[in-house]
């Protein structure tokens, strides 16, 4: 079948797919380069430390009134954003992504920096299966690029899309989404969309923090 014979939705789709594969592409490459400075690896380090400070305090010192319960982090792959220097400056309670399977919502288990880890999907490492499975109230997300709306394009396994989507929705205290990037991730103009994308609530780059939701 030729393209003017797709269903309009279809055709949609079809655009939306090759317009975040450009957009990855891109981003891969601007985030690759600013990787490489080491200036903005401590000023992200810095930013996030004082961010988690705002928006978790679990910890003695810090702000109170924002949601307490353990945040999860993620182990930086590729030219991510690193924010286990963070977390642990930060000293409250962490947890880690685990990929339960394709097509499936991430679930989390909980971690500190001294625990083993196992091989998970996608070259990612993973806590233990022993080690207790529970529920973050922050969200450190990686990506690889975001828009001025808070919107984020990941890998395109659409992972923190469904878990975000099913958190929202489960009944329990709502988490905080707070993307880690370079500021030079951030995507020219709006990026493609499709049905189930779903909005960070805050964007922490290496020139600090922007809100993209209300909070209560
Ligand atoms: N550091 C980190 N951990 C994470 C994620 C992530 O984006 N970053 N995830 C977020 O979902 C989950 C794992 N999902 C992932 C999905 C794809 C790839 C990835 O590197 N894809 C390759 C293609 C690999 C292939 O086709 O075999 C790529 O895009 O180059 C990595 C993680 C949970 N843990
Ligand atoms: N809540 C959801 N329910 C069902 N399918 C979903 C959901 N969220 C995403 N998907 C599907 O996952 C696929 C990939 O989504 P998308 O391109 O947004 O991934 P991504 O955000 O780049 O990846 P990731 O979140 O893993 O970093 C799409 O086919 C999308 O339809």
């Amino acid at each position: 079948m030729s393209a003017p014979d797709l269903p309009a939705a279809a055709a949609r789709a079809a655009e939306a797919d090759a317009a975040k594969a450009e957009a990855r592409r891109s981003a891969r490459a601007r985030r690759a380069e600013a990787a490489r400075d080491p200036h903005a690896a401590r000023a992200l380090r810095a930013e996030l430390l004082a961010a988690l400070r705002t928006l978790a305090p679990t910890v003695p010192g810090a702000a109170s009134g924002a949601a307490s319960g353990p945040v999860a982090g993620y182990l930086a792959i590729h030219s991510e954003a690193d924010p286990v220097p963070a977390l642990t400056d930060w000293g409250g309670p962490l947890c880690l992504p685990v990929v339960p399977g394709p097509a499936r919502p991430l679930v989390f288990r909980r971690w500190h920096p001294d625990d083993p880890l196992v091989p998970g999907a996608f070259g990612t490492r993973e806590p233990a299966p022993e080690a207790p499975e529970i529920r973050p109230a922050l969200l450190v997300v990686p990506l690889l690029a975001f828009d001025a709306a808070g919107y984020r394009l990941g890998y395109g396994g659409g992972f923190y899309d469904r878990t975000l989507a099913q958190l929202r929705a489960d009944g329990g205290a709502r988490p905080l989404a707070v993307g880690l990037a370079y500021a030079a991730q951030e995507h020219p103009g709006v990026l493609p969309l499709g049905p189930h994308d779903l909005p960070l609530d805050l964007i922490v780059t290496e020139q600090g923090l922007r809100r993209f939701s209300p909070i209560s």
